[in-house]
């Protein structure tokens, strides 16, 4: 039977081992999902079949300097949107969709303000591109003008590029009911890495194989949601900064006998973030690693947190979904956003996509200044 893929709470994926890890061949310590499923698989992309190292250990990431590419945009996008593309908003605050530019072929000018772009929108689906068709090489090579690629610490690669990280499903439906058994939804919203000193920014999500119907991400604009909160409230989370962990990330793998590529670290962050390229203040806190609030005791840090991630959760007056017609890659800016797949296809077709993971700035933040019309009163 092919072996299905758990799913953590983080969304993010874990390899199903019947073997303990650790052992000392190196060969053994590969394993290949396209070796338990045979030549005969079905995947359109056997070369991005997940591969789990056991061997792999990375030491700890260090800081770097990162290039914000969306600060030197043109902003009339005139080397992105090019004759004969059209643009779409899927909400009017969040979300756009693309068709009629090919991504791979965009010169630099291009991509900056393909940075500029997915800063303002927060999610930009491209429809009918070529990116999984190109050498697995190729596709980091243009990931990687974004900024440094993050290796996930738990997550399977493609043979050979740790810096993709997959998400590979084939045979949901009993796992959809063990998840279930245990949680009302499968909705678990998050940023991607946050524990990192330096998470993400623009970020990639191709899709490779995905159900006829069902599976579709779901992204959420934290800009947006630290919008809609009271000018008291916005002044009062200025200056707080929150705890964000990679330590359960990492124990959840390793108890379902999946590998921890590095060390888990945690970091803090500001509660509000300052988006370098736009302005914007976004809320930058996610139910996937956020786990407090520093300086307040447990009781506080778990009401004003719980109160701010629901209040992010039900804000469909400012989400877009996602549908993954094949050959969409999907850009988003993982600093004023959180997403989450939906998993509600039963049929155990495959969901099988990649993410480039460009690290970005360390998060800062900028003073309050009441907008036009807030009184703090
Ligand atoms: O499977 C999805 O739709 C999203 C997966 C995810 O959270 C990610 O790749 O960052
Ligand atoms: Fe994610």
């Amino acid at each position: 039977m092919a072996p299905s893929i758990a799913q953590t709470s983080t969304t993010e994926v874990v390899v199903p081992v019947k073997a303990a890890p650790g052992t000392t061949e190196t060969k053994a310590r590969v394993r290949r999902i396209i070796d338990e499923e045979g030549e005969n698989t079905t995947a359109s992309y056997p070369n991005y079949l997940p591969v789990y190292d056991y061997g792999e250990k990375y030491p700890p990431l260090e800081p770097f300097t990162h290039v914000e590419h969306g600060k030197d945009a043109d902003p009339s996008f005139k080397d992105l949107l090019i004759e004969g593309s059209k643009i779409q908003k899927l909400t009017p605050t969040t979300g756009s969709e693309v068709t009629g530019v090919q991504l791979s072929k965009l010169t630099a000018a291009g991509k900056d303000q393909l940075a500029l772009l997915v800063a303002q929108r927060k999610v930009v689906a491209f429809r009918d591109q070529d990116f999984a068709d190109l050498p697995i090489q190729e596709a980091l090579d243009f990931g990687g003008y974004f900024g440094r690629h993050h290796i996930h610490p738990t997550s399977g690669a493609p043979e050979g590029y740790p810096e993709i990280h997959l998400v590979h499903r084939n045979n949901n439906a009993w796992e959809l009911d063990e998840y279930l058994a245990t949680k009302n939804s499968s909705v678990a919203w998050h940023s991607d890495v946050t524990y990192e000193q330096q998470p993400p920014g623009t970020t990639f999500l191709y899709v490779l194989d995905s159900p006829e119907v069902g599976g579709d991400t779901a992204f959420v604009n934290q800009v947006e949601a630290y919008n809609r909160l009271s000018p008291a409230l916005k002044e009062r989370l200025h200056g707080l900064k929150a705890v964000h962990s990679g330590f359960e990330q990492a124990e959840f793998s390793l108890k379902r006998g999946g590998v921890d590529r590095r060390e888990p670290v945690k970091n803090e962050h500001p509660l509000i973030r300052t988006h370098p390229v736009t302005g914007e203040k976004a809320l930058f806190v996610n139910g996937g690693f956020t786990r407090s609030i520093v300086g307040l005791k447990k009781e506080e840090s778990d009401a004003l947190l719980g109160f701010l991630l629901a209040h992010v959760g039900r804000g469909i007056d400012y989400q877009a979904r996602i549908r993954w017609a094949p050959k969409t890659v999907v850009v988003w800016d993982n600093r004023v956003t959180a997403h989450s797949a939906i998993v509600d296809w039963t049929t155990g077709e495959r969901r099988h996509l990649a993410r480039i993971t460009p690290q970005a700035e360390r998060p800062y933040e900028t003073p309050y200044i009441p907008q036009e019309g807030e009184s703090k009163a």
